[in-house]
């Protein structure tokens, strides 16, 4: 399976299960690989053959700007909806990263696959 991946993309999203960190967004940063339908695009050399990439991170920063979560697994489990069900992809794997929220801790996040790898 032919694969794109994003690292370190920021994007803005409430978040939070405590009431203090639901104030207002935060940055969060995410890490995603997109398993592509087919390898069409490297023989074609064509965008409309492949998942273009720099859709995915503007639906994706639109989206989290509008929405709220309580927990990275929620956010980690609706940007992969996003990419499996709105731009076709068979598989993905999204790391979700809160930056500085705790104490002596760089990053903290989680990281799920969903769909089927092939
Ligand atoms: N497994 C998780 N544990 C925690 C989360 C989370 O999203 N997933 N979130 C929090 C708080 O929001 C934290 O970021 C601030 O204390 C705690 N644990």
């Amino acid at each position: 399976m032919d694969i794109i991946y994003l690292q370190q993309v920021r994007a803005s999203t409430v978040l939070g299960w405590y009431d203090w960190e639901r104030v207002k967004a935060q940055v969060v940063e995410l890490d995603l690989e997109i398993g592509l339908p087919s390898s069409r695009a490297s023989v074609s050399d064509h965008l409309n053959d492949t998942i273009d990439y720099d859709k995915v991170v503007t639906q994706i920063r639109q989206d989290l700007a509008e929405k709220h979560f309580l927990l990275l697994e929620a956010l980690a489990e609706h940007i992969a909806k996003i990419v499996l069900h709105d731009f076709g992809a068979p598989w993905i794997k999204v790391s979700v990263t809160k930056l500085g929220i705790l104490q002596d801790v760089a990053k903290v996040g989680v990281t799920i696959e969903r769909g089927r790898r092939g």
